[in-house]
């Protein structure tokens, strides 16, 4: 069957979709109304509003039969003249990938140590062991205790999951209660813990605390944003003597807060040293060295993170004195090929962490699946079916590369597929089983931030919609796959993302999406020893052959139990009409969508000058990614979006050039990741305050660099 007439018998809410053809204006837009931009909530709100709107107005039964069928010929009608384009025409040709399998770099975890042979006070072992439940040391614990109970410095780079925060928690802790005078509350923060992300913060907390369950009078502290500048203030003024903070937080604290002091500062601990030391934080971090060596001039100094690289490490040396660096990686390396390390070293070039090779969890095993840019979206709810219903792997997560983008999706996940396809006749098996989706990014008010992230740590199930604000450090157990419906600006960010899995020993999946069009990034991954093998897109979209929910009824059809392409096309193609459909249903739900697909326009543009031969917006389809948003046409004035008087001040039309550039820059980048991780003071704040608090910062930042 011609997907065009399949889908016009599909269309289920055909009245509104020939209203939009008639009030759309020459270019094919909707028609502009004077309406107030839509927030995140009016658009549920919306959404709900316009459900029950179109339940109302077709309740059929209220009609007369003759009258009934008149409608429903004249409906059948005006199906034929809808234009959809099909979803399995004009895609580009899959390309095939032909490469060697690399040798992945891999760490031993596990140790058979235990804490018992450290000199650690015996209430901290119990600790460890009774709270905790841990009873020997990962490797990188191994390596890393005795070298911070000696007082040095170090660099520390070990995998995803393998126990950098009690490698440093520990030792801390140790040497805190040791102490010869007894810490008071009132002395203030003995030691700084700096981390990228607020969850991340709330979770080092959490950690810390344990730790500290004998040593009541040492008491840990969180600034993470969010909270009430006046809470944390009082909090400060009580004293905290293990501060956990965001760096973007505690430089408000240090410019405004008058009780904040370091005088007693001896500990400085970077978690995710990479990110933080990365572009955004970089300001924020000097401003915090200046604080601290402004009042103290020895401190003991600590860098961790999974992927620790020498160009890194070049800024860490600034602030380190004499570190041992400690690889977990180099090590397992060395103890394989003690040749070629001889010979390495005879070069000089052992140096750890000289490259960007890092290892990645040995039970972590990884796919991509190449897409056309049409197919993404019911590529992608495919997969989420299977894993979630069908098999029951029921904890996911999903990173994108904007919060906009997480938002539509999570709106229209929710009410596609766990909303209209629950609600579906009880003939199907797995009708029972219900998806729960929730979603975590930088714009979220910190209430629910916290909300979900504990939602979601604590359940046993959920479909987790994110951005990079929940890549690095995030420790949520029981996580089978991680999918990355949008590719990472970097390698290292992708180790961090399948990071959420395969924890500390454990099994765990991921899959990358990638386009046609980007697939080379499978060869950049493997320079880097990253493995990745193919799923194929068919293989996922036939998972719904499993769901007679998306079976096209149509006369002759026979049930069989080989699996037809054909019939798998269909069904696909019924699920993307019910996205579409959705997108549709309502003025407010197209705007979100093409607000979705600007910023995914916007985060494509971003991709590093290194990336561009993979990720270059000019290979980029419109009207095809715009599919991949329930959008039926590629939108014209993306650049006018979604402004509430734009009739009024409507401009000739941007060329898509024009879009380009100004969507172009370096500095996006920094402005996209900085919105990710930034302190959360100014939540809530209207962006015009935003940049103004921006100038005023920039100017009042004139610190000379440590
Ligand atoms: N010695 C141990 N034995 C068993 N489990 C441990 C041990 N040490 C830590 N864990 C557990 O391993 C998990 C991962 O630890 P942690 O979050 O510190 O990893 P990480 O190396 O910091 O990861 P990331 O690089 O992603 O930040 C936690 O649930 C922690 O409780």
């Amino acid at each position: 069957m011609h997907s065009c007439s399949l889908v016009c018998l599909l269309t289920s809410k055909q009245p509104n979709a020939l209203k939009r053809k008639l009030q759309s204006s020459p270019h094919g837009n909707p028609p502009l109304k004077r309406k107030p931009k839509p927030s995140v909530n009016n658009f549920k709100k919306r959404a709900a509003e316009t459900g029950t709107r179109e339940k109302g107005s077709s309740s059929k039964r209220s009609l007369p039969k003759k009258q009934l069928t008149a409608n429903q010929n004249e409906s059948q009608k005006s199906k034929l003249f809808i234009k959809t384009s099909s979803l399995f025409k004009n895609n580009p040709d899959i390309p095939e990938i032909h490469r060697k399998a690399v040798q992945q770099v891999q760490e031993n975890v596990f140790t058979t140590d235990s804490f018992s042979q450290l000199d650690l006070h015996p209430h901290l072992i119990a600790t460890i062991s009774t709270v905790l439940k841990i009873h020997s040391m990962t490797s990188v614990q191994k390596r890393t205790i005795p070298v911070l109970l000696q007082g040095k410095d170090a660099l520390v780079r070990s995998q995803t999951g393998s126990g950098k925060t009690l490698a440093y928690g520990i030792p801390l802790v140790q040497s805190l209660q040791g102490m010869k005078s007894k810490i008071q509350r009132s002395d203030g923060p003995y030691a700084l813990v700096l981390v990228p992300t607020r969850e991340l913060a709330l979770q080092t907390f959490d950690t810390i605390q344990k730790l500290l369950k004998p040593f009541t009078w040492i008491v840990p502290g969180v600034l993470m944003g969010g909270e009430k500048r006046k809470s944390e203030k009082a909090r400060l003024r009580k004293g905290i003597n293990i501060l956990i903070s965001t760096p973007g937080r505690l430089v408000d604290h240090i410019k405004s807060t008058e009780c904040i002091h370091f005088r007693r500062t001896q500990w400085l601990i970077i978690d995710e040293a990479d990110r933080i030391l990365d572009l955004g934080f970089e300001k924020d971090v000097t401003v915090i060295l200046n604080a601290l060596n402004a009042v103290r001039e020895t401190r003991q100094n600590v860098l961790l993170s999974a992927t620790l690289t020498e160009g890194v490490t070049r800024l860490a040396d600034i602030s380190l004195n004499d570190p041992i660096r400690i690889s977990i990686a180099d090590e397992v390396q060395k103890s394989l090929k003690p040749a070629l390390q001889i010979e390495k070293e005879a070069n000089g070039s052992s140096n750890c962490m000289d490259q960007e090779n890092f290892a990645v969890p040995e039970k972590l095993k990884q796919y991509f699946v190449m897409v056309p840019s049409k197919l993404r979206l019911v590529t992608l709810a495919a997969f989420i079916l299977e894993k979630c219903m069908y098999e029951k792997q029921r904890k996911m997560i999903i990173f994108f590369s904007s919060c906009e983008q997480v938002e539509f999706h999570y709106e229209l996940l929710v009410n596609v597929l766990s909303g209209e396809l629950s609600e579906q006749p009880k003939r199907s098996p797995v009708s029972s089983v219900q998806l729960q989706f929730l979603r975590l990014h930088g714009n979220m008010e910190q209430e629910e931030r916290t909300e979900v992230f504990q939602e979601f740590l604590k359940s046993n199930t959920g479909i987790l919609l994110c951005t990079d604000v929940a890549a690095r450090g995030l420790d949520l157990p029981q996580v089978m796959w991680i999918v990355q419906y949008n590719a990472p600006a970097s390698p290292a960010e992708y180790i961090h993302r399948i990071g959420r899995t395969a924890r500390i020993g454990c099994h765990g999946n991921s899959l990358l999406v990638l386009a046609p069009s980007e697939a080379e990034y499978v060869s950049l991954l493997a320079s880097h020893k990253i493995n990745v093998s193919e799923m194929k897109m068919e293989k996922v979209l036939s998972s719904l052959m499993k769901d007679d929910r998306f079976r096209l009824h149509r006369p002759g059809s026979k049930k069989s139990s080989v699996v037809d392409p054909q019939e798998v096309r269909e069904r696909a193609t019924v699920l993307q009409t019910k996205f579409e459909n959705y997108v549709h249903s309502s003025e407010g739900t197209i705007r979100w969508a093409k607000k979705a697909l600007q910023s995914f326009l916007c985060a494509y543009t971003a991709y590093p000058r290194s990336l561009k031969h993979i990720f270059h917006i000019k290979s980029i389809h419109l009207g095809h990614v715009a599919k991949s948003f329930g959008l039926r046409d590629a939108p014209q004035n993306l650049t006018t979006l979604p402004t509430a008087n734009s009739k009024k001040k409507t401009k000739p039309r941007a060329k898509r050039s024009d879009l380009l550039k100004k969507t172009h820059g370096k500095h996006r980048l920094a402005e996209i990741l900085r919105s990710e991780y930034s302190s959360g003071m100014d939540s809530g704040v209207s962006k015009v305050k935003k940049r103004k608090k921006k100038k005023q910062r920039k100017s009042g930042n004139q610190q000379t660099p440590v």
